[in-house]
């Protein structure tokens, strides 16, 4: 288990059970006692015995039917000059989603994952589709220099809809889920959150997002200090969410609390899915455990959330895509972490002749 870590908020665990430290220790000693020198397989060995954590049982079984849940809601924030690209294209890129042609539908085909899109505040209205879940409360978040992102109560709602999103994907049979965002202006809001939640001030944490310019980044750089000012000292995870986060941020947040309550592991992605994570891990520190880092984005406020959350992530491949991109394509290493823990020889089993000790 992960040692205490300071979160930066005022959370106590919850009545839920982190991983099991028993199947974990098991999945260690197994990891030993395999046709390989020990620690050989690096960070896959640590994965498995996550794994093993999660599901209470070693060997761990392997993820069949992953699913990728792609959370999009528009930003009051844009009116401030964050992002070079218009508010459209949200509504713009779902519609691409669902007929497969974005870079997360072909990474989902990839390595066999499902796609499911949830509206959590698209500014225009989309057009029914049976991949699309509807759970906006309003569209189109406040500019968070001005005002509330959402109410509490929405982004309660929010957080509890991607919570229960989980569950009914598990009583359907996934076995594993991923997160991902699609939200014009989204790198604000998140860069937003994490400062507020790691206590790492805006020009730390604060990146180009889909590309601007150096005067652009010191323009974004400034609102989301005076979005900081504004909310004020943050309190508890919930309001930080309401007062500076999104939709999409808050479904994330649902969707990893989610894997937590039905026990499986939960891929995120890049720095929005990490805001997500932080507000998450806020409001239940019990939920970190099942968290496996995809990869680590560009966006600098990405590697404070990963550092402050204690995970190490899997890929670093220079991506700043975000819709999920970044977990999706750690899901085959995920499985191959459980995979070798399921079918590899022992040394025993296969007459293979241990280490000496000189
Ligand atoms: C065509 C296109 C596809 C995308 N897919 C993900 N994003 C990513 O970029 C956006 C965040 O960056 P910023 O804060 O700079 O606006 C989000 O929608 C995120 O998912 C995209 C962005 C664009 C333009
Ligand atoms: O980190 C990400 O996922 C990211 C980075 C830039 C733009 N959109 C998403």
């Amino acid at each position: 288990m992960r040692a205490p870590t300071d979160r930066g908020v005022d959370a106590t665990r919850s009545a839920a059970k982190g991983r099991d430290e028993r199947a974990e220790a098991a999945a260690r000693a197994h990891h030993l006692r395999l046709t390989k020198p020990a620690g050989s397989l690096g960070v896959l060995e640590d994965l498995g015995a996550q794994l093993a954590g999660i599901a209470g049982v070693d060997p761990p079984p392997v993820p069949r039917r992953p699913a990728i849940v792609v959370a999009a809601c528009d930003h009051g924030v844009v009116d401030e000059g964050v992002t070079p690209w218009p508010r459209d294209v949200t509504a713009q890129m779902v519609a691409n989603f669902l007929a497969g042609g974005a870079a997360i539908s072909v990474l989902a085909r990839e390595v066999g994952a499902s796609v499911v899109v949830v509206d959590a505040g698209v500014a225009t209205e989309l057009e029914r589709h049976p991949a699309l879940l509807d759970v906006a409360r309003r569209r189109v978040t406040g500019n968070i220099a001005q005002e509330a992102a959402l109410d509490l109560d929405d982004a309660r709602a929010l957080v509890e809809a991607g919570r229960a999103l989980v569950s009914s994907l598990h009583a359907y049979g996934i076995d594993l889920v991923a997160t991902g965002d699609m939200g014009i202006g989204n790198t604000t809001p998140s860069a937003a959150v994490i400062a507020a939640l790691t206590g790492r001030p805006p020009a730390a944490v604060t990146g180009r997002g889909t590309g601007i310019d150096d005067a652009q980044l010191a323009r974004k750089i400034e609102v989301i200090e005076r979005s900081l000012a504004r909310s004020g000292p943050p309190t508890d995870p919930m309001s930080v969410l309401a007062e500076l986060g999104g939709g999409e941020i808050a479904v994330i947040a649902g969707v990893v609390l989610g894997a937590m309550d039905v026990r499986i592991p939960v891929v995120v992605d890049g720095v929005i899915s990490l805001a997500g994570t932080l507000v998450a891990a806020g409001i239940d520190p019990v939920a970190a455990d099942f968290v496996i880092a995809g990869h680590r984005s560009v966006e600098p406020g990405a590697t404070a959330a990963l550092e402050h959350l204690g995970l190490r992530p899997l890929l670093d491949l220079d991506l700043r895509l975000g819709e999920g991109s970044g977990a999706a394509l750690a899901i085959p290493l995920v499985r191959s972490a459980a995979r070798i823990l399921a079918e590899m020889a022992t040394f025993d089993a296969a007459g293979v002749a241990e280490r000496s000790e000189a």
